[in-house]
């Protein structure tokens, strides 16, 4: 049997924390296992048919809730037809306590769900009460009297302010991708990167150099820098690409995943008039990032 944390959980916030702690508590004082609920995809998204750009890939998702609060199962429920239109009274009794065998579910203050959204966290705790079912109405959790949501710290991702993203999330912003070729430019005249194949529907920060660690399958760590952006300097196309480069690293990381957590936005992406000036000024940013992560 299992306590089961409801919501989408996209950054894995501190709001979602205050969830997902009530919930490995519960599940070690009942001697039950704990379980996180979401879906495959946004179902705003679903319902609005407009794409939204997340804080996480699924994955990622995943690796957080389970680095962090030490829950292994995610239940992650494709956000299908039959889900739409499933009635709240249907998702508690036959979807969680059949189907997921819920003994005891954890929500927030404003946590709604079924057709039409037409659930809502009364209902959710008296249906419980009907079916002998553990419940945990988690309060807002605010920071400096803002609320701690996805959708406010989505948009500090997308301003670059990792700074106060981190304060939100209660961790640094992550981001993991699969290491791709890139044009060897880097390599041969600038700093060999490792350029990320981003998942998609997942934000990109705004475009500029960024203090990061970087994080390798076999769990070591290493600083890095990395520039998100279209590198004006040396390309005329509009690609953007999310490249790191890792210091005192040597090695060959394509085709691996490698983890990136982001500190803080150094600078923004500009146009040099020659390669020596953005190798000069790459090298300035590498003296920044170390100097940066020591005093952590
Ligand atoms: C820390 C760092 C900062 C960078 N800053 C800029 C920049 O301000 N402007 C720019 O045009 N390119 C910038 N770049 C991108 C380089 O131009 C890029 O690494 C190089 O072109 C290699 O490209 P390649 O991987 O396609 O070979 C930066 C790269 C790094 C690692
Ligand atoms: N600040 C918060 N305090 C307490 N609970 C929260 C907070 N934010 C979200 N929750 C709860 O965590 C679960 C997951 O919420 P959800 O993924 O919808 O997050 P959200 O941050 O509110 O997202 P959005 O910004 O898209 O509304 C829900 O049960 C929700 O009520």
């Amino acid at each position: 049997m299992k306590v089961i944390a409801l919501g989408f959980f996209d950054g894995i916030h501190l709001g979602h924390g205050a969830l997902l702690r009530r919930t490995a508590e519960v599940a070690r004082d009942r001697g039950l296992s704990p379980a996180v609920f979401t879906f495959d995809r946004p179902p705003k998204a679903v319902v609005t048919g407009r794409p939204i750009p997340l804080i996480n890939s699924a994955e990622d998702r995943r690796g957080l809730v389970k680095r962090l609060y030490g829950i292994d199962e995610i239940i992650m429920a494709p956000f299908d037809q039959r889900m739409m239109t499933m009635p709240w009274r249907e998702f508690i009794t036959g979807f969680l306590a059949g189907e997921h065998q819920a003994a005891h579910l954890v929500a927030g203050h404003d946590f709604h769900f079924g057709h039409k959204n037409q659930g809502n966290p009364q209902l959710l705790q008296e249906t419980c009460k009907e079916l002998g079912i553990g419940c945990d109405i988690i309060p807002r959790v605010e920071i400096s009297g803002m609320t701690v949501s996805s959708t406010y710290i989505r948009q500090l991702v997308e301003e670059g302010d990792m700074e106060r993203a981190s304060r939100f999330l209660g961790h640094p912003h992550t981001l993991t991708g699969t290491v791709r070729h890139g044009r060897g430019i880097g390599r041969s005249q600038l700093f060999p990167t490792a350029n990320l194949i981003i998942p998609p529907n997942v934000l990109i920060p705004s475009h500029g150099v960024y203090v990061t660690r970087a994080y390798l399958p076999d769990g070591s760590a290493y600083d890095a820098v990395t520039n998100v952006g279209n590198r004006p300097t040396v390309n005329n196309g509009a690609d953007i690409t999310v490249e790191a480069s890792l210091l005192h690293f040597e090695g060959d990381l394509y085709g691996k995943t490698l983890r990136l957590e982001f500190f803080k936005k150094l600078r923004g992406e500009m146009r040099f008039d020659s390669v020596e000036a953005l190798r000069a000024q790459i090298q300035q940013d590498i003296g920044a990032t170390a100097s940066y992560l020591a005093s952590l």
